[in-house]
């Protein structure tokens, strides 16, 4: 990783919460970077903390949740952040588009209501009249047809693709640095999610917004994002541009990521990752895939849980110590083999 002005910039992140089975590690120590501008994918199965690295980001984890390491947004230190410049970051800075936009809007408000509060929050000069011109402006944006109609309507009056459009034009009012979009097409069917993803890509293009899109499905953000950071265990496994990583995964958990993705002509689920990812609760020493993985070496048992870079390949890191240099089978490549 290089110096620069990062939109997101996470080092050596840490997040643990209590529970009655013990201390649960959600995230252990996470570091990855996303420039101005840049598509960002975090891709892994379910739990492996792509939610946990959002909602830090945005400081919503739950109370009670501890936070070691730092994380900085638009070059604000997010984590001690408290009162008002806590309230302007998340209205302004940095914004979130969840899975679910049902849950997202209030039912009994407007549209334009909620697009107004979303303006005026990020911006309380903002005028009334004017907020409500940005709404019309950003619904049309995202290709919401007739958008002061729109304005005047309520949630339940418009279908789940439209009505992500709208959440995504909620955050849009708040010309926020960052947007981060936790599994934003798995509530919507196939062909509404790849408006929205197209949407996504066509916001980054013409507003330079920098975007990170969680998502289990690598299908998914294939076309759209610049760089793919896979998870395991709340941990990052890997890490590199996206076409690179899909094309010449570097960590035996991308290459089972992919080959359990269902082809994308025939729908076909391929092979099931065998085994389960660890519990939170459990200590981990090691390689937290080593119970998993088919090429699992006596090194992995000892091997660090931070992606080390790849000296050959700019950009690239990964933690299978089989790839990373200074390792037994350092630099051997994890060949994509048909299944
Ligand atoms: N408040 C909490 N207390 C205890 N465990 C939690 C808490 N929040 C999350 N977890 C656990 O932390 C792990 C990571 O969850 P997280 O939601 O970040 O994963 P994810 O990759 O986004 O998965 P999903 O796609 O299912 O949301 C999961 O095992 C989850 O059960």
């Amino acid at each position: 990783m290089t110096g620069g002005a990062d939109i997101l910039r996470l080092d050596s992140v840490g997040v643990s919460v209590t529970t009655t089975g013990g201390t649960a590690e959600l995230l252990r120590d996470v570091s990855f970077r996303v420039a101005p501008g840049e598509v960002v994918a975090l891709a892994g199965e379910s739990g492996s903390g792509k939610s946990t690295a959002l909602l830090a980001a945005l400081r919503l984890l739950a109370p009670g949740a501890r936070v070691s390491g730092s994380i900085v947004v638009d070059g604000e230190d997010v984590v001690p952040m408290r009162g008002k410049r806590l309230r302007r970051f998340r209205a302004h800075t940095a914004r979130m588009v969840f899975q679910d936009p049902w849950r997202a809007l209030h039912p009994l408000h407007s549209i334009g209501r909620q697009l107004v509060e979303s303006a005026r929050a990020a911006d309380p000069t903002l005028s009334k009249a004017d907020a409500r011109a940005l709404a019309a402006d950003m619904l049309t944006r995202v290709g919401i047809p007739e958008p002061a109609a729109r304005l005047r309507a309520y949630p339940h009056e418009v279908s789940g693709g439209q009505l992500q459009r709208i959440v995504i034009a909620m955050a849009l009012v708040a010309s926020p640095s960052l947007l981060l979009c936790d599994e934003p097409t798995t509530a919507l069917d196939v062909t509404t999610q790849a408006q929205i993803l197209e949407l996504l890509q066509q916001l980054n293009s013409d507003l330079g917004l920098s975007i990170v899109i969680a998502t289990h499905d690598l299908d998914v953000i294939a076309d759209v994002a610049d760089r793919l950071i896979v998870m395991y265990a709340g941990a990052v496994a890997e890490e590199g541009p996206t076409e690179q990583v899909m094309a010449r995964p570097q960590h035996p958990y991308t290459l089972s990521l992919l080959r359990a993705a269902p082809d994308r002509r025939s729908g076909h689920q391929l092979a099931a990752i065998e085994g389960r990812p660890p519990s939170p609760l459990a200590t981990i020493t090691g390689c937290p895939f080593a119970p998993r993985c088919e090429h699992r070496r006596d090194v992995c048992a000892t091997a660090p849980i931070t992606p080390a870079p790849l000296a050959d390949q700019p950009g690239r890191r990964s933690a299978c110590v089989r790839v990373t240099a200074g390792s037994a089978g350092a630099g051997r490549p994890i060949e994509r083999t048909p299944v």
